[in-house]
């Protein structure tokens, strides 16, 4: 398979969101730039730290009774309010097309049906949903654990909207919310977790029971259905209650938890790998070997091959690749950002490929994991 660019940029890179997907960024792509390729704290286990706050606007009724004509005044409110401010950008979702929606989801951007949204095109760790559960939905993401810069980030872009903005709150309840859930702080974290050692050695469900005891919800990233060896061993541990505590109570409760699970981790990873050093080695040849003899990958086999490597990296099979390269892999093999590369570039597939778009997103998508993983170097090869 050959290619050739359709843009300048000749390299197989992150995607922005602009070309075909009508959606209009400054840059054609993303780059080294973005979050997601950043090296972060404790990224062998934690790949990502997530916090959001939701807001509502007082003086109009929540989403769910509102008016056509208020959706427009608060989209509106909520528009002038961003406008001239950093890098924001606001996208009226009726302007967006579908793949362009599917970029946004692949980033995270997007998790529900809403009116707008509104990113900041610097690394694009932040954005805000417009008008879905709630009239304000601020998210910010931050590489690896680090709780306090992502609640910093957030609050950044609160504290701004506030200067402009009158948010609905109580003295009794705190910020007013359309879920329950949310009334108080109206902050949520979610810190993404990659436990293979947890997972493999049957200790999992001693994590689940730790996580409900301090009232938090742990789910896997994947459903079952969706699970390709390797892919069930990535999770998100969230907090459930914005009611309890303060913001910074929850910062703290959801680090010391994840804190212990990592050091869990780790200390399993380091006793399986000394007892079972055969059944290690087979994990990560297999996988390694799927990766670079394979044509056509989906997302789900791509997962499990990424983090068959990761932890073949933790237990020092390999080396020539790096955490951050392997967290920022997870995204750059989704089928919206390899959507984005076809239509931008000018490839020249197989003559069976060419028929299907989704056989093309296959073929690609094995293309990008043989050009990260080119620089592996094999610590262990098998005697
Ligand atoms: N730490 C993280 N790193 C990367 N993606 C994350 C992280 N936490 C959550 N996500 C993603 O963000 C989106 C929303 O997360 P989640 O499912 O926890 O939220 P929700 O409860 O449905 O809604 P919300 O928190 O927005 O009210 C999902 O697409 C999820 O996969």
């Amino acid at each position: 398979m050959a290619r050739k660019p359709k843009t300048d940029n000749n390299k197989i890179d992150d995607a922005g969101t602009s070309g075909k997907s009508g959606i209009s960024t400054p840059s054609a792509t993303a780059g080294e730039n973005v979050w997601f390729s950043l090296p972060g704290n404790n990224d062998d286990v934690v790949i990502s730290t997530r916090a959001r706050i939701v807001r509502n606007l007082a003086d109009f009724p929540f989403p769910s009774k509102m008016s056509d004509d208020d959706r427009r005044r608060v989209q509106s409110l909520v528009y002038d309010a961003f406008s001239g401010v950093e890098n924001w950008r606001f996208i009226e979702m009726s302007g967006i097309s579908e793949p362009g929606k599917e970029i946004l989801r692949d980033k995270n951007v997007l998790d529900e049906e809403c009116g707008a949204v509104v990113i900041n095109y610097g690394d694009e760790s932040s954005s805000c949903l417009v008008n879905g559960t709630d009239h304000i939905k601020l998210s910010s993401f931050v590489a690896g654990l680090d709780c306090e810069k992502a609640m910093k980030k957030v609050y950044h872009t609160d504290e701004m909207l506030q200067e402009k903005l009158q948010f609905a709150a109580s003295i009794d309840f705190g910020y007013l919310t359309s879920m329950v859930k949310d009334c108080g702080t109206g902050l949520k974290f979610s810190v993404r977790m990659f436990l293979p050692s947890i997972v493999l050695s049957g200790q999992f469900e001693s994590v689940v029971s730790l996580v409900h005891s301090k009232k938090m919800s742990i789910k896997p990233v994947f459903k079952s259905d969706q699970i390709a060896d390797f892919s069930n061993c990535l999770f998100d541990v969230s907090t459930v209650s914005c009611a309890e505590g303060t913001e910074l109570d929850q910062m703290a409760g959801i680090h010391s938890i994840v804190s212990v699970i990592l050091k869990k981790e780790r200390k399993i990873r380091s006793n399986f790998a000394d007892n079972n050093p055969t059944v290690v080695l087979n994990f990560f040849k297999q996988s390694y070997a799927r990766a670079m003899y394979s044509l056509l990958l989906s997302y789900e086999e791509a997962v499990s091959i990424i983090s068959a490597v990761k932890w073949g990296l933790q237990l020092k099979l390999i080396k020539g690749i790096s955490e951050c390269e392997l967290n920022g892999l997870y995204y750059r093999v989704k089928d919206g950002h390899l959507k984005y590369l076809c239509d931008n570039y000018a490839f020249t597939f197989e003559d069976d490929v060419k028929s299907s778009l989704q056989l093309q997103i296959k073929r690609l998508r094995t293309i990008v994991i043989q050009q990260a993983f080119e620089g592996i170097v094999n610590e262990k090869p098998v005697s």
